[in-house]
């Protein structure tokens, strides 16, 4: 007996989230609308595809047929199954709810679904912060796995019976089954629990009273079928023999639902209304209900069963192995949820049977790992059913409800129990249930080529190290879509106070980390130590394509990186600062800003017009040093004027020249400089028609240059 629910197990398959796979094409398979979809699916609707994707394999499925000469599979269905399989719940939330399901995992699956072809439209990657990036993730495979993912192909449930954390190796795997389907059908052969030589039944030397119960029949046939099932979803035509299979005939036709309750008393009332007696020398628990051994309750009702089942079960089927719960349905509301007899007390090789009267009730049988089936068996009224160690470990099973039944039905289940002193040497739970578990190996799809980078899977990363607390807007307000999210600041300073300008470079690392199609945008604050200003920033741009298609925009010098380019898109991107003006720290972990504040300047945004002051800065540069002539006063100002200044010599003669715009605000940098040479230039600075002239002294090799005075 199992426990009363299913944790985690949906309660309809319509609820479940079942996950129709898919793999081989996206292009014309749609759910056959057979209302068996997952919630959200688009019955009958395309799903977006690939066009280049390849055909699936046309499968032939075979017709539900009994196997002459072994056992029947549990199939009256006429159905033509469905193209389509699905995995089971347990299995789904496995892999999609698994905390065992790295990141890396997740952005794998992704990549591997995009590389399908199939469009996770609603995954905004760049608006998650690095916490909730998995479940969107998972959000996100959900959706396109129970959407628009299908798997062409039929197979028995052993080849599937695996517990995967893989979506992309399912895939796969299914493809490569695929072609093989059909064939292992044929070859299976039939598991036939406890089979043993017949035996006529004993029932002529019972008591005639204790015959009342049974009227005389011939001899049950002594062997086990396959149980007939209509399968309720798509999947193996047959339920497996491995699972479930019947006495054929009615072995107990003649016990009537009347003469069992005669003897049985069904004391205790589980939630759902279910009652129950029970049986065996052993205690039983399972749930929130715990029975204690109790004796068969003496007289024909047990002995006629116990006589009849035997010859037919096997000589170990006694009263002193197997213990019976006796459940009474009083009509169809009443049923079982599913669950699975895989309590510890159960010897772990036990077959389950089943003796089952009065209203003729329907057993639901749901694969757990793997691919999903679902089969139902009926129940008529004297029929045996045996479930198979393999149906507690890889299936669950339930009496479904059926309002329209007002039949009372009990059902006799017996069950082969570990003896106490087995109990207590044997520590080891439940190895019937403790298959053993293939996890296959993450195997990496086929390398992803991404179907398009530039701008479709546009994420903007923003490093900085800006001395102020956010980098002001603006500043990147020049990147095309205006479409950056994240923000990374680290070592920030927080006042000029902090600036430490022994720091003269620094190393850290962006990891791209398969984020195919990022542009990152690096950015850092100039900093005037001499005179304690901030005069601008500065963006460096890198592009993360995947494969063949990298751009490096360096828009600065002093930021080097060691990434060749093209870079490939899980490229670990070392970056060096090696300015004294960048108090640029680790960067580890990239930080995405969802609730952007602008907070520079006070929160106003710099005007254009008002901004830039023209005036002749102090400039104090000394010999051995590098350093910066400040063109513009840009403390509180950055305005998207474009600045140009020159550098004149006494004849008026141009030495140098430069423009900026002010988000590099009109600064000149400068590299050591080793030697003066002393002349005398002009500066001349111009913005927007305005102009001013400096007149001062500089020391010029070269293209570097040395402020003398004003
Ligand atoms: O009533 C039945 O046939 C099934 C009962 C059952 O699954 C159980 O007792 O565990
Ligand atoms: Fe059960």
């Amino acid at each position: 007996m199992a426990k009363e629910s299913v944790t985690g197990a949906p309660a309809t398959r319509r609820d479940s989230g079942f996950l129709l796979v898919h793999p081989n094409t996206l292009s014309t398979i749609s759910s056959s609308g057979s209302g068996d979809g997952p919630p959200g699916t688009n019955q009958g609707t395309a799903p977006e595809v690939s066009t280049n994707m390849t055909s699936p394999p046309s499968l032939s499925h075979k017709e539900a047929a009994p196997v002459q000469g072994k056992p029947e599979t549990c199939d009256m269905s006429t159905q033509t199954p469905e193209r389509h399989i699905s995995f089971s719940p347990k299995t789904c939330a496995e892999l999609l709810y698994s905390k065992a399901l790295s990141r890396d995992q997740l952005i794998h699956e992704y990549h591997y679904f995009k590389w399908r072809g199939v469009r996770l439209s609603t995954l905004k990657i760049r608006e998650c912060s690095s916490s909730d990036f998995p479940p969107r993730i998972n959000g996100e495979l959900l959706i396109a796995l129970n959407n628009q993912i299908y798997c062409d192909f039929s197979n028995t449930i052993e080849d599937f019976d695996i517990i995967s954390n893989s979506v992309s190796y399912l895939a796969e795997k299914s493809m490569e089954l695929a072609q093989t389907v059909g064939e292992s059908e044929k070859d299976k052969s039939p598991v036939t629990p406890n089979s043993t030589t017949p035996s006529p039944t004993r029932s002529a030397e019972l008591d005639p009273d204790e015959t009342a119960f049974f009227s005389p029949r011939s001899s049950p046939k002594q062997r086990l079928e396959g149980v007939h099932d209509t399968p309720s979803s798509p999947g193996p035509i047959s339920l497996p023999e491995s699972v479930c299979l019947f006495i054929p005939e009615l072995p107990f036709a003649d016990l009537t639902v009347e003469n069992v309750r005669e003897t049985i008393p069904f004391e205790v009332t589980l939630r759902g209304g279910r009652k129950v007696s029970y049986y065996g020398s052993e205690p039983y628990s399972y749930g929130k209900t715990t029975h204690r051994s109790n004796p068969y309750l003496a007289g024909p009702l047990f002995e006629r069963i116990f006589e009849r089942l035997t010859p037919i079960l096997g000589s170990d089927f006694t009263k002193e192995n197997y213990s019976c719960l006796a459940t009474l349905y009083e009509n169809g509301s009443v049923g079982i949820p599913h669950h699975s007899d895989n309590e510890s007390q159960i010897a772990s090789d036990s077959t389950i049977h089943t003796i089952s009267l009065g209203g003729k009730r329907t057993l639901q049988f749901r694969s757990t790992t793997g691919l999903f089936f679902e089969h139902n068996v009926e129940l008529p009224h004297g029929s045996v059913y045996s479930m198979t160690t393999a149906s507690q470990s890889a299936w669950s099973h339930s009496i479904v409800r059926e309002q329209s039944i007002s039949d009372p039905r009990i059902s006799l289940t017996f069950r082969r129990m570990r003896s106490s002193e087995q109990a207590d040497t044997d520590s080891t739970s439940h190895p019937a249930v403790e298959r053993p578990v293939t996890v296959p190996p993450i195997k990496p799809p086929t390398p992803i080529k991404p179907l398009i980078a530039m701008g479709t899977h546009r994420r903007i990363l923003l490093l900085t190290d800006s001395v102020l607390k956010d980098t002001p807007e603006h500043i990147f307000s020049r990147i095309a879509d205006g479409s950056y999210r994240c923000v990374k600041k680290t070592g920030e300073m927080t006042s000029s106070s902090e600036y430490d300008s022994s720091i003269t470079q620094q190393t850290f690392f962006l990891d791209c980390s398969k984020v195919i199609g990022d542009i990152i945008y690096i950015t850092d604050t100039k900093f005037d130590e001499e005179n304690g200003i901030i005069v601008g920033h500065s963006i460096s741009e890198v592009g993360v394509f995947g494969a063949g298609d990298c751009v490096n925009i360096p828009d600065i010098a002093h930021m080097t990186t060691n990434a060749a380019f093209p870079i490939e898109s899980d490229t670990v991107i070392e970056i060096k600062c090696n300015h004294p003006w960048f108090t640029l720290s680790g960067v580890e972990e990239i930080t995405c800003v969802l609730d952007w504040t602008y907070n520079y300047n006070g929160g106003r945004e710099p005007s254009c017009t008002q901004d830039v002051s023209l005036t002749c800065l102090p400039v104090n540069i000394k010999k051995g040093k590098s350093g910066i002539l400040p063109v513009t006063k840009s403390r509180d100002h950055v305005t998207w004027d474009t600045v140009t200044w020159t550098v004149l010599d006494g004849s008026g003669s141009t030495i140098l020249e430069g423009s900026c715009q002010t988000d590099c605000d009109g600064i000149f940098s400068f590299s050591k400089v080793e030697t003066a040479g002393v002349h005398t230039y002009s500066v001349l600075i111009e913005k927007e028609g305005e102009t001013v002239s400096c007149n001062s002294r500089f020391a010029v090799f070269g293209t570097l240059i040395y402020f003398l005075s004003s």
